[in-house]
């Protein structure tokens, strides 16, 4: 993140703020909860980092062996972790009420917000980690390091004599595919840019091609169909492996359409939040809108490119595989813009982020910078966790009211 530094104070800022400053839960829980989330995607770096912060504040080591061995309390927000986690739209009122009224297990509804908001969060942080190819250090389980791919272009020889060009590795990576690429996306947005202007598409139209976008979404395929070696550290207590995002797109579920006129972020979650956990709404629409808007005018080695439209193009799909649906926006610029190598990854990413492999990382946009697939990342990341959140937050509303 610290290539992207106005981000990363936002977001720090944020999770200070939401493990450190006072809050309606414990300290001890708030860890927790981000150890649970984290664990639905085995995620091992983010669960060592915070099983480790869980002692540190007193946590009881026999809650490590395994939900079960926690309170009922935090029990209670299994479920809610795994529909989150992989099904968001899935979720209902009567969820909630379950979780608020649970007797002398219940949650309160400022508590229930900051779990939802920490749950989300290490869900899309776990999004982030893999989606960066950030492990666990050597020693630990799981564990190897990380080659930025920049580096891959270069020999070690280079680095050692100080020779910064891949002079003699040209050959290798400058077949016509490649590149040309950020040319010919150059190249579509301005044609995208044009036809706008001219050509209207009608209602019906604009529907047809978000659900159509929507359907093949769901049909593209993540990763290998074999399953990872089941890991051998703590997640494991954690996670059920009956339940997880390729259950439902295998049998091909429907994805029922949220549209954003209904239930929007910025009309209706915020103020929820900010009424019951005050500061937190404020500090994730400001983090929302850092990453949404966060440009540096470039595309590769070009400079002065407006690229809003790619990046809306990718936060829309990303909203659009949940069934979130923009009125305004025309689906069809999706197709043009977001080719087949960085939908997989994407949708590796948001849904399944333990299946990232460094293949898929490297497979798409081959010539732009490290930090701008990070970029990418962070507004998957984000995207992912606005797309829970509405979820979890429309059905408190239905709750509510
Ligand atoms: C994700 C990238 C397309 C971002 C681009 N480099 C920009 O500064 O806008």
């Amino acid at each position: 993140m610290g290539f992207h530094p106005q981000y990363l104070e936002s977001f720090l800022r944020t999770q200070h703020y939401l493990l450190q400053m006072d809050g309606p839960l414990s300290l001890h829980y708030r860890h927790y909860i981000g150890i649970m989330a984290a664990a639905r995607h085995q995620c091992s770096y983010l669960v060592n980092l915070h099983v480790n912060d869980f002692l540190q504040v007193g946590g009881d080591l026999k809650w490590l062996n395994g939900l079960d061995e926690a309170p009922q309390k935090l029990q209670q927000l299994g479920e809610l972790n795994k529909i989150l986690a992989h099904r968001p739209w899935l979720l209902t009122k009567e969820h909630i009420e379950r979780l608020l009224k649970a007797e002398e297990h219940s949650w309160s509804l400022a508590e229930l917000i900051h779990a939802v908001v920490l749950l989300t969060h290490y869900h899309s942080l776990a999004s982030f980690t893999f989606g960066c190819g950030i492990m666990p250090e050597i020693h630990c389980d799981g564990g190897h390091t990380f080659r930025p791919p920049s580096l891959s272009q270069y020999c070690v020889c280079d680095i050692a004599n100080g020779n910064g060009h891949a002079n003699h590795h040209d050959d290798l990576f400058g077949n016509q595919e490649v590149c040309g690429e950020v040319e010919v996306l150059m190249e579509r947005m301005k044609q995208l840019q044009e036809c706008r202007d001219d050509e209207e598409a009608s209602q019906e139209e604009m529907a047809t091609r978000f659900e159509r976008e929507k359907t093949e979404s769901m049909l593209v395929v993540t990763a290998e169909d074999e399953e990872g070696v089941p890991s051998r550290d703590i997640s494991r207590h954690f996670e059920d492996p009956s339940y997880g995002y390729k259950d439902f797109s295998r049998r091909g579920e429907h994805v029922p359409t949220l549209r954003v006129q209904d239930y929007s972020w910025e009309d209706h979650g915020f103020s929820l939040v900010n009424r019951l956990y005050p500061d937190v709404g404020q500090m994730l629409d400001e983090k929302f809108q850092m990453a949404y808007n966060l440009t540096y005018n470039t595309m590769a080695t070009h400079k002065d490119v407006d690229t809003s439209m790619l990046r809306r193009a990718i936060w829309n799909y990303i909203h659009c595989m949940f069934g979130i649906r923009y009125d305004d926006y025309d689906y069809g610029e999706i197709n043009q813009l977001l080719d087949r190598s960085f939908k997989i990854y994407i949708k590796t990413m948001v849904c399944s982020p333990e299946k990232t492999t460094k293949r898929m990382y490297e497979s798409f946009w081959r010539q732009f910078q490290h930090s701008e697939k990070v970029h990418v990342n962070l507004l998957l990341m984000e995207a992912r966790m606005q797309a829970e959140l509405l979820y979890a937050l429309r059905a408190i509303t239905r709750y509510m009211t």
